[in-house]
């Protein structure tokens, strides 16, 4: 039953418990639940103190996020916060588990507020698209003061409670019983006076240059946001509370709520949030989320210590799992024994771990991986030497041991083919940095068990990547979407686009990092490889720009045959300081090489708008996703999304692809692809998916309800 309850202890503490499992949020019932009870403590003469706290050892996630796609009824959170701050009464919050967005805005409307060690507190509606609008944004820097609120609140993030003692949020920290506590302190205030220990009459302490101190978090949240409203709103609210009287800061904090709450940054993070819970709730190759058989992982193997097996290493010691470090090159098994302890004991500073809980060690022959229950291999994609690697696995180590390969798209079926039990190999395919990036698809072979695919799942959470299931096909689905969305981008450099006006478009739209400067950040040479593997690069009787009868760009290839490999040349589509060099500089050579390669092939430059830019990127990248989605290669559109927002630098805010297709309409997207295609009839990456046409047949339903139609719809799934 979702409420809050009222009850009398010893009577004369009145205790408020809110009950909304899993994590009592502020519904509609818990909100009426409260204004009863505070409208029956006042009345009761007995009670000379209240205590608010939230059922089984968790006082209160926030909002009710549910509520916030429908009309707003029932009890408003600013009049009932009011309320609770206004009584004559002492009021203390009990804060076990968590005090999230508005849970923690009620208790800062209580007169006191007492917390276990381990729960965690946070102002996070950033992270929804919203401000702290109850009052938070208010009460928090009258609190704390201002500098260590415009942190919390423009960041969202969690801090534990010994945090919260230092800033001062909460009075006392226990790792006893914090309710009885709280009880006990309770009737310790009775009669003691509560003007001071309202917020809402203190003043706002500022620092002597507030108007530097605002002015500089704005420029903060603009650099970091990307085109993210919320934070801005949230210096808004900051600088209201810093600069006018309570009154007039909440009258602003309301205004400003208003702007973000229906906006579509809004929905966006919101869906974000939800897409993540449903992704958590995998159910890939009969395996299952809740009830799936997985091996228990203490000893792990990496095999290849290049700059992906290194993270791999240090992702799996940092989650208590002892590695076994395999590189058969003695330079780079040298570099490596030198670097992972170093990346390993700022992870672990990161995590505020003294020491990681797993032990490395480093070996040079695969005889030493027999002891292991799980390998990941990570040498570089080439299947013939995986191939190798997965056949000599089977051999050295013991009979039940999970093979998983790190490729980023090649077969993982022809792996498992190598080796004798196809069953217990799957792919675990990392984004580097491995040890930082969250994101970790899971590729699910077409023979692979449900145990091997549970177990590398359980592992990527345990890793604290967030794990997402997908089919087995090249590419999988994060870089399967990238093929075309770069090949988009090579084109528009043969009609007269610059990598500079690409890159400024895509970053403009909200990524942290156009396709031409990623592209020299990763290397030219990944996709020059894939590239040559699949026969792409030798030129047939086809003409130059033409490859197994489609449309091709030879530039990026034409970039690697110079050596200019990106970044770590100093040289690719920018030029830099020296190789290794971080800062890109628009290179005249490369206006002259397309000028020059334009010239050859008889292309006349044209001028290209914004819009084409990221329409041709972002709709091509989109329209794999539905292809992907018809394939049944991921299990719904927010794993999707959930990959590229985690992976691939779309903006949150935004979303993910398949999300942002949604809110400009399928029917126009679908408009444009056929206009593109009109276009660019050699380009097949650019014709509207089936799947596409019949969403839009169907009315274009919302991005939630794409799952039922697919799973309608859809002949086959892979997972
Ligand atoms: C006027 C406006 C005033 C205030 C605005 C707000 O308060 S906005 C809300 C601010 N609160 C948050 O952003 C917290 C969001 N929740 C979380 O970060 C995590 O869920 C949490 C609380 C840390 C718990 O994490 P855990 O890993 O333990 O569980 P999980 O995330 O899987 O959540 C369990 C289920 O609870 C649902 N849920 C969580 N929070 C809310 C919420 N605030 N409202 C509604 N539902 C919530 C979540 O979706 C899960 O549901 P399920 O159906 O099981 O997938």
């Amino acid at each position: 039953m979702k409420m809050a309850t009222y009850s009398v202890l010893s009577g004369s503490v009145a205790l408020i418990t809110l009950q909304n499992p899993p994590v009592n949020a502020l519904s509609e019932a818990v909100r009426t639940g409260i204004t009863d009870a505070v409208q029956r403590t006042l009345k009761d003469p007995q009670v000379t103190s209240v205590v608010i706290c939230g059922q089984n050892g968790r006082f209160c996630g926030g909002a009710d996020i549910r509520e916030f796609a429908g009309p707003m009824s029932g009890p408003p959170l600013v009049p009932m916060i009011h309320a609770l701050e206004a009584m004559e009464k002492p009021v203390v919050a009990a804060i076990e588990g968590l005090a999230l967005g508005g849970g923690l805005e009620l208790a800062l409307g209580c007169h006191y507020r007492i917390a276990h060690s381990q729960a965690l507190l946070g102002l996070p509606e950033v992270t929804l698209g919203l401000l702290p609008a109850a009052g938070g944004s208010q009460r928090l820097p009258r609190l704390i003061g201002l500098p260590a609120a415009l942190d919390l609140i423009t960041t969202g993030r969690h801090i534990s409670a010994s945090e919260a003692l230092k800033l001062g949020i909460v009075d006392q920290v226990t790792d006893d019983n914090a309710l009885k506590m709280a009880v006990e302190f309770a009737r310790s205030v009775v009669g003691q006076p509560l003007g001071p220990r309202r917020l809402s009459t203190r003043p706002c302490h500022s620092p002597p240059d507030v108007d530097s101190v605002l002015d500089q978090a704005l420029a903060q949240v603009w650099q970091r946001g990307r085109g993210a409203l919320a934070p801005v709103a949230c210096v808004g609210a900051l600088r209201a509370a810093a600069t006018l009287p309570y009154a007039q800061g909440m009258e602003k904090e309301r205004e400003l709520m208003a702007t973000l709450f229906n906006s579509g940054q809004a929905r966006a993070l919101q869906y974000a949030f939800f897409s993540q819970r449903v992704v958590g709730k995998w159910q890939p190759s009969g395996a299952r989320w809740d009830n799936s058989t997985t091996r228990t992982i203490r000893k792990a193997a990496v095999i290849g210590l290049g700059t992906m097996g290194r993270g791999i290493v240090v992702a799996l010691a940092l989650a208590g799992v002892s590695v076994v470090a395999v590189e058969s090159q003695e330079k780079q098994l040298a570099a490596a024994r030198q670097m992972v302890p170093e990346m390993l004991q700022r992870g672990a500073g990161r995590r505020g771990l003294d020491t990681p809980p797993g032990v490395i060690s480093f070996s040079s022959g695969l005889e030493d991986v027999s002891e292991v229950e799980l390998v990941i291999e990570a040498v570089f994609e080439d299947m013939a030497l995986k191939r190798r690697i997965f056949s000599r696995l089977a051999t050295v180590c013991r009979p039940g041991t999970v093979l998983c390969s790190n490729t980023s798209g090649l077969d993982i079926d022809q792996l498992a083919e190598a080796t004798q039990n196809p069953a217990l190999v799957v792919g675990m395919h990392f984004f580097a940095p491995a040890h930082v990036m969250k994101l970790l698809e899971v590729v699910c072979g077409p023979r692979s068990s449900p145990e091997a695919v549970a177990t590398a799942m359980v592992l990527g959470k345990r890793m604290g990547k967030v794990s997402v299931a997908v089919g087995n096909c090249p590419g999988f689905v994060g870089n399967r979407m990238l093929k075309p969305y770069m090949e988009q981008a090579n084109f528009l450099l043969e009609e007269g686009a610059t990598p500079q006006q690409v890159d400024e478009a895509l970053e403009g739209f909200g990524f942290p990092m156009g396709v031409f400067r990623m592209s020299d950040l990763s290397g030219l040479d990944v996709g020059w490889r894939v590239r040559k593997e699949a026969g792409l690069t030798e030129q047939g009787v086809e003409p130059t720009r033409m490859r197994q009868g489609q449309r091709y760009s030879p530039l990026p290839d034409q970039m690697c045959e110079g050596g200019r490999l990106g970044q770590k040349t100093g040289r690719g589509w920018y030029r830099y300081d020296g190789p290794g060099g971080r800062v890109a500089r628009s290179d005249p050579w490369v206006q002259n090489f397309l000028e020059t390669y334009r010239a050859r092939h008889g292309l006349v430059p044209r001028r290209i708008a914004t819009e084409e830019i990221l329409e041709r990127c972002l709709y091509a990248l989109t329209n794999e996703g539905f292809n992907i989605l018809q394939d049944g290669v991921a299990a719904g559109p927010e794993d999707i999304d959930v990959i590229y927002v985690f992976g691939y630098g779309w903006p949150r805010h935004r979303g993910g692809p398949m999300f942002h297709a949604g809110q400009v309409g399928l029917a126009r997207v679908l408009e444009k692809l056929e206009h593109y295609q009109h276009s660019h009839p050699d380009v097949p990456h650019l014709k509207p998916s089936s799947l596409l046409r019949r969403l839009v047949a169907a009315g274009s339903p919302p991005v939630q309800k794409w799952r039922e139609f697919i799973s309608k719809d859809r002949v086959h799934s892979q997972l």
